[in-house]
């Protein structure tokens, strides 16, 4: 048989937490890539973060050799995908250098806002589907309703389904041979000269840019002379190899495998997602279809607590922007916060991670501004002006009107919660514009929502309220005009441009107030009394104060145990450290995060 019927390209997709790394840890134990005793759960969640969080972020490679009942031994490879919606954007370029895949369904949830959007991204990219069943070790599986909801929402036919519980292996065997029988090798291209596709790149600490790459045609070897389409570098190959889950080299990378490729280049900026890598030897004369360019749709400013720090923090974002193509970053200066970043991403999860990536695997101790998204300010000159930022929000009253990003929100929940629901909508400035049953007890609302509204704790409050049940996925609608006003918050009456956000005129108030409560309460008495205002247009709309107090760690030292002390005020100095001297406030980096946090008024 050719190479490439002995390849099959699949990934697993499948609405968050319904079990994907789960699967893949059995299939890698099955097929023997991994023993089982150093199978550490979640294998390919190879983040801390991702450990910790029990979430996929990152789109993982890995290939597996798996010995059918006809003899042949096939190189299986599985792209693990992350199901957040916040990461949809690594489910589709994965999917790009894949033939085939496998969609899990929680056996005791069903069908999920994911679910849908996943099965829309794979069947635009022409990729077989292999639908499962998962969990069916628990009680509380539901196999009936499932098919239903399969062949209602996602026009999927209930024989083609298998079941299976990644926990305990049941089903895993059948499924694997469902892989091989039912999607297909991969295919050459009918094109001329080497292609490959990146559809992720990494940063090695000792090896520089790594590109996870499908290739397509041709093959690619060490010294292989090589051009990137987009910027038309040349460099060439240093190492090709494939995931066994860790980095192997190998002799070549040849058509329908995905691997790695190591370019020799200097700058992680050089390569960019989507690309495509050709041979100069052996050229192709256009690139393979790329990805869909992703905007950010969140905004908001990160910046070195420590000045010193800013050239590190540059130097850390190239990386991450190489490991993570939806995130953008351009230098930008705040009053209160010096030299830092304005960064774009997905959505709040996206920002959010990227956070904690800087800060654990970068070690940059960072603060991060309120998150806007991108408000379109029309002026009466006739101009239109973007601002990302409150802090370039022009002054009222040139301004004609402000219009806001729009979403249309697909809201999945069981019926007994459409009441609750419909008010949360309402709640958040957004209308329900139609209300779809898809089987005796579950509905999908649609809703036309301001993005800013869902920006912070929309999904969090959707999920306590229908206990769990409930899922969502958006897509953006456009702009509209809206009643909109910049609100400054001053500590001690200077405005500090880090707590600025832009409101809507009837939540001004509340929400002024309630960031004013939330200062008070976590920036620290100082040796003065200060005051803390929220106003909107020069008007001070609400007012807090901290009373002054020295705190004196000492006190509580009885005795002369001086080593006590010494560390006593080691700490204090610590403490002082992650402070930013605003005026002649010290405010805590608690204090931007607290800001952001279960705005029950917004
Ligand atoms: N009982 C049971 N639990 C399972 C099964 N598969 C996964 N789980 C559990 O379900 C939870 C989610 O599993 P993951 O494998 O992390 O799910 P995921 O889809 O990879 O999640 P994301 O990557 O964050 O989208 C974990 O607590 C698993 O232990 C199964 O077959 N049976």
């Amino acid at each position: 048989m050719a190479k490439l019927e002995l390849i099959r390209n699949f990934c697993i997709i499948a609405h968050i937490d319904h079990g994907k790394s789960t699967l893949a840890d059995r299939l890698l134990e099955l097929t023997g890539t991994v023993a089982a005793r150093d199978l550490q759960e979640q294998l390919l969640d190879g983040m801390d973060l991702e450990r910790e969080r029990g979430i996929t972020i990152k789109s993982h490679p890995v290939r597996m050799h798996y010995k059918h009942e006809d003899g042949n031994t096939y190189e299986l490879n599985l792209i693990d995908t992350p199901g957040h919606v916040d990461f949809a954007y690594e489910v589709s370029r994965s999917l790009g250098a894949c033939e085939g895949a496998i969609l899990l369904i929680d056996a005791t949830q069903g069908v999920q806002a994911q679910t849908v959007a996943n099965v829309n991204l794979a069947i635009r990219q022409n990729l077989k589907i292999i639908p499962v069943i998962n969990k069916i070790d628990l009680p509380a599986s539901n196999l009936p309703l499932c098919y239903e909801q399969m062949e209602e929402i996602l026009a999927l036919p209930r024989e083609e389904a298998l079941s299976v519980s990644g926990k305990t292996g049941e089903g895993v065997p059948e499924l694997l041979r469902a892989v091989i029988e039912r999607i297909p090798h991969p295919v050459l291209l009918d094109e001329r000269g080497a292609s490959a596709l990146i559809f992720d790149s990494n940063y090695d600490a000792y090896r520089g840019v790594v590109n996870y790459v499908r290739v397509k045609n041709g093959s690619f070897k060490r010294g292989t002379k090589i051009r990137l389409f987009n910027n038309g570098i040349e460099s060439e190959v240093k190492e090709v190899g494939f995931f066994g889950p860790e980095m192997r080299a190998d002799e070549e990378l040849a058509a329908g495998s995905v691997g790695y490729l190591i370019p020799n280049l200097k700058s992680p900026a050089d390569t960019k997602m989507g690309d495509t890598i050709t041979d100069i030897k052996d050229p192709c004369d256009k690139p393979l279809p790329g990805f869909k360019e992703v905007r950010p749709m969140v905004f908001s400013g990160i910046y070195p607590i420590d000045t010193a720090d800013y050239e590190q923090l540059k130097a850390s974002m190239a990386k991450l922007q190489l490991n993570d193509a939806a995130f953008m970053y351009q230098a930008e200066t705040s009053a209160a916060l010096g030299f830092g970043f304005r960064c774009g991403f997905l959505g709040l999860l996206h920002m959010e991670i990227i956070q904690e990536r800087l800060r654990r695997e970068y070690n940059m101790d960072i603060i991060a501004t309120y998150p806007s998204v991108i408000y379109h300010v029309y002026m009466k000159s006739g101009e239109m002006i973007q601002v990302d930022n409150p802090v370039f929000m022009p002054d009222p009253s040139g301004i004609e009107r402000i219009e806001e990003p729009i979403i249309d929100c697909h809201i999945m929940i069981p019926t007994e919660y459409i009441g609750d629901v419909m008010n949360l909508v309402m709640s958040k400035r957004g209308i329900c514009t139609n209300t779809n049953s898809i089987d005796a007890n579950h509905v999908i609302i649609t809703a036309r929502l301001p993005m800013h509204e869902i920006l912070i704790d929309f999904h969090d409050k959707l999920k306590s309220i229908t206990r769990g049940y409930g899922s969502m996925d958006y897509e953006p609608a456009g702009y509209q005009a809206g009643k909109l006003v910049k609100m400054d918050i001053l500590v001690n009456g200077e405005p500090v441009d880090a707590f600025s956000s832009i409101v809507h005129v009837d939540m001004a108030y509340s929400r002024g107030r309630q960031l004013a409560e939330r200062l008070r309460d976590v920036i620290p008495p100082q040796m003065f009394t200060i005051a803390i205002q929220a106003a909107v247009g020069g008007k001070v709309i609400a007012r807090e104060s901290i009373k002054q107090l020295r705190k004196n760690v000492l006190a509580k030292c009885y005795g002369g145990d001086i080593s006590r002390k010494r560390k006593l005020l080691e700490k204090q100095k610590e403490g002082k450290k992650r402070m930013k001297l605003i005026g002649q406030v010290n405010i805590p980096q608690e204090a931007f995060v607290a800001v952001l946090k279960n705005s029950d008024v917004n």
